[in-house]
């Protein structure tokens, strides 16, 4: 009788898990990030800044929010260690990208492998939004002059492939261009937490819509 309770107290309070993949170049912001959620969820605290470390590999962390467990995985963003990246297209729910607002120099390095992990097929139907993160520092580019700057090196990749007459004609290129039109973009601080909930939410409204 214990057994059949348990059971059924189980089945009612069982929560369903989701994994969500953290990517971006390296020192973007992600375990810095992955931190601050597991201390804002948590009764554990995540590490605080000057205990964070490069990735290699990757880490991982939970939350727990309404019939809902979040999973992250945190991937190392160095560039020798990208090519681990495509391992967890397959199992997940969602795709975080994190771009560093606050460095100009390295933005298009950033477009570049955003745009590669865009044009994976294992995650064209998963929801991916893009994290324009160090909002707190004053360097910063908001999220408006983010979304602006994509924009514009996407349409100088189209310009340039044009005349060698390899991408436009790309089948995926439809699917891509349907994907920036749509693309959601949120302004966080990984350090201060600024942003930090409202982008969770946004996982979590998401995750519950594409399993239904
Ligand atoms: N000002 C500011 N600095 C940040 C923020 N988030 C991260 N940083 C700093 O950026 C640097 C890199 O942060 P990490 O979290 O290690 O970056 P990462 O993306 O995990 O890097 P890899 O593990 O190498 O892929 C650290 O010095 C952080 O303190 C932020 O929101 N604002
Ligand atoms: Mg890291």
């Amino acid at each position: 009788m214990y057994h059949l309770l348990k059971g059924f107290h189980e089945y009612l309070t069982r929560k369903e898990e989701f994994s969500v993949i953290i990517v971006g170049l390296d020192r973007a912001g992600k375990t810095t990030l992955l931190e601050k959620i597991k201390t804002l969820y948590n009764d554990v605290p995540g590490l605080t800044p000057d205990k964070i470390v490069p990735t290699v590999g990757q880490n991982m962390g939970k939350i727990s929010l309404p019939s809902t467990i979040l999973k992250f995985w945190d991937l190392g963003g160095q560039k020798g260690i990208r090519s681990i990246w495509p391992r967890y297209y397959d199992d997940c729910h969602a795709v975080v990208y994190v771009i560093d607002a606050e460095d100009r120099e390295r933005l298009g390095e950033g477009w570049e492998v955003f745009d590669s992990v865009l044009s994976n097929p294992q995650i064209l139907n998963v929801p991916l939004l893009l994290l324009a993160n160090k909002q707190d520092s004053p360097q910063s580019l908001s999220v408006d002059e983010i979304r602006r700057d994509y924009e514009e090196w996407f349409q100088n990749k189209i310009e340039n492939s044009r005349r060698t007459y390899e991408y436009d004609s790309s089948p995926d290129m439809h699917h891509r261009r349907e994907r920036i039109a749509s693309l959601d973009v949120m302004g966080v601080s990984a350090l201060e937490g600024t942003g930090v909930r409202a982008a969770i939410d946004w996982i979590f409204i998401r995750v519950q819509n594409s399993r239904s």
